[in-house]
């Protein structure tokens, strides 16, 4: 056991206890007995005061040239990379995913602190022909204001990474709204954004409950943009709201991701992406394979290499280097993910492999759950349907490329999507015809790289992207016009004589 981190908000460049001092507590997921940090239970006063420092800051931040801004993201980037190990092993505890995994959260905020300081050297606008003489017109990229970034605790440091870094490159101010189960892991990589050097009130952090904290950023009227990242329900609400106090919203939700298999797919490789896309992070990705589409003929051989295969995957805590699962992040996702294999088995899926909480030896004292595939699953049913946010896949028979491409289709979500093909005919169909943000070609669901635009169409976004495609939420365009002809045109006027 470690003593508890005690975690504090950090405003105006300051770390502080929350107004109320109140505080609770994060735990272990591997074991629950152990607390891993304590953070502030913050409310309607701490957010205002955040939100005043973000809004007093954003007043000369926005005046930095970008470039310089952009020094700023890079050295937060040296940092992560300094601090990489120490963050991997938090993170394992925090919130239980294998070290590896965390190693490779982390390296995501590190690419995208490079890749976001390279955009403080473009944000192009555009210049354009004037229909005038002696007229020059031209757009520039404005940033929006003091955004909110409300993040899940699934890659708490990259999605952390993936909204703060292009907000300030943009030359707005942050508020961070962590989850509550990752408080730890929020306030390290905040006090790598304070060593970085940041002027005061550009980054903000205040800890607490969605309900409380979260939802007081979303309603504040000083609020200019939120940028979300959870549950499908709590985005309805976030989307709601903003709609009504008219602020910017980016929305990131909810999946039910497939790969399909075709007949003359290499199974070696189907197996080592359907394996990993479907149990790493105990499928807790909003890209993790929760469906596998399976072509009929190659269905049965499939279904005995990926039963062999699972079995064989090694259950125990993140931090243990011999895990290749590790537990869900709480007690309520045990239950969630429990319960939807219930439902599964009443409506008719065959349990394969797992299918039950995991409580042999230390696994008692954590949250852990078998990898478990359901077979006999058909497109109507809930678990087809539904996000499980565990580590279950649905296995699904088809007799055609047609066919799978219409089930993997059949969903309200569209995050990520794969299939395994040797036909280039097919793989290009597929890219044309699957209905989501993100399609991989012969490679799992999972792996998304950080240049590239991240994000879901369907009920699984509202349009925008993140990562590569994250100045298009974080600028607003201004249209400019500058004439030189020195005299008021007619044409100024009514546009055209
Ligand atoms: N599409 C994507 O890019 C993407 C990426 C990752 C995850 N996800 C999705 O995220 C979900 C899992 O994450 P989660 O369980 O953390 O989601 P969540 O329960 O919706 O929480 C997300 C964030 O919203 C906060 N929150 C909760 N209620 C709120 C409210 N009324 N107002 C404002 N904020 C509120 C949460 O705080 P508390 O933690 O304190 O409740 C947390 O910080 C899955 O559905 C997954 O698919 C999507
Ligand atoms: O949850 C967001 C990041 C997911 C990711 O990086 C991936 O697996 O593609």
């Amino acid at each position: 056991m470690t003593i508890p981190l005690t975690c504090q908000n950090y405003i105006a460049g300051e770390w502080l206890s929350a107004v109320s001092a109140e505080t609770l507590p994060s735990s272990n997921p591997a074991n629950s007995r152990e607390i891993v940090a304590t953070f502030p239970r913050s409310a309607t006063a701490d957010v205002d005061a955040a939100i005043a420092a973000a809004r007093q800051a954003y007043r000369t931040w926005r005046l930095v040239p970008a470039p310089a801004r952009a020094e700023y993201i890079f050295r937060v980037g040296e940092l992560l990379l300094q601090h990489k190990e120490e963050l991997a092993q938090l993170m394992s505890r925090e919130m239980g995913k294998p070290l590896a995994e965390a190693r490779g959260d982390v390296q995501e905020g590190i690419d995208c602190a490079y890749y976001s300081a390279g955009e403080g050297r473009r944000l192009f606008g555009q210049t354009t022909p004037s229909e005038m003489p002696n007229k020059f017109a031209m757009t520039m990229r404005m940033p929006i204001g003091v955004c909110a970034l409300i993040t899940p605790w699934n890659f708490p440091v990259a999605i952390p990474c993936w909204k703060a870094m292009p907000a300030l490159v943009c030359g707005n101010t942050v508020i961070l709204k962590p989850s509550e189960d990752t408080p730890a892991c929020a306030t390290k990589l905040i006090e790598i954004f304070h060593a970085a050097g940041l002027p005061k009130g550009v980054v903000n952090l205040v800890h607490g409950l969605g309900e409380e904290a979260g939802k007081a950023l979303v309603e504040h009227s000083n609020v200019d943009l939120v940028s979300f990242t959870g549950s499908s329900e709590t985005g309805a609400f976030v989307g709601a709201t903003c709609g009504r106090t008219h602020k910017r919203v980016c929305l990131e939700m909810g999946g039910k991701n497939a790969q399909i298999v075709m007949e003359d797919a290499d199974l070696e490789l189907a197996l080592e992406g359907a394996v990993w896309g479907a149990f790493g992070t105990s499928g807790q990705r909003c890209t993790a394979t929760s469906r596998l589409i399976l072509h009929r003929d190659i269905k049965e051989k499939f279904t005995h290499m990926l039963k062999e295969r699972t079995g064989k995957l090694r259950l125990g805590a993140g931090t243990d280097p011999n895990t290749d699962v590790g537990p869900l992040v709480n007690a309520s996702q045990l239950e969630r993910v429990s319960r939807y294999v219930e439902i599964g088995r009443e409506e008719g899926a065959k349990v394969l492999l797992g299918g039950a909480v995991a409580s042999e030896g230390d696994l008692q004292h954590g949250f852990f759950f078998h990898p478990t595939i359901l077979d006999d699953v058909t497109p109507q049913m809930r678990v087809a349907r539904e996000e499980i946010f565990g580590p279950v896949v649905v296995l699904i028979e088809v007799g055609s490329f047609e066919e799978a491409i219409a089930i993997l289709n059949d969903t309200p979500f569209g995050l990520s999507s794969s299939i395994y093909t040797r036909d280039v005919s097919r793989a290009f169909a597929a890219m044309r015809d699957i209905e989501a943000g993100i399609t991989y070609i012969n490679g799992p669901t999972i792996g998304a790289e950080v240049h590239l635009p991240f994000g879901g169409v369907k009920q699984t976004g509202n349009g925008h992207r993140e990562a590569g495609g994250a100045i298009d939420v974080f600028t607003e365009w201004k249209a400019v016009y500058v004439d030189f002809s020195g005299s008021l045109q007619r044409a100024q006027i009514d546009n055209r004589e």
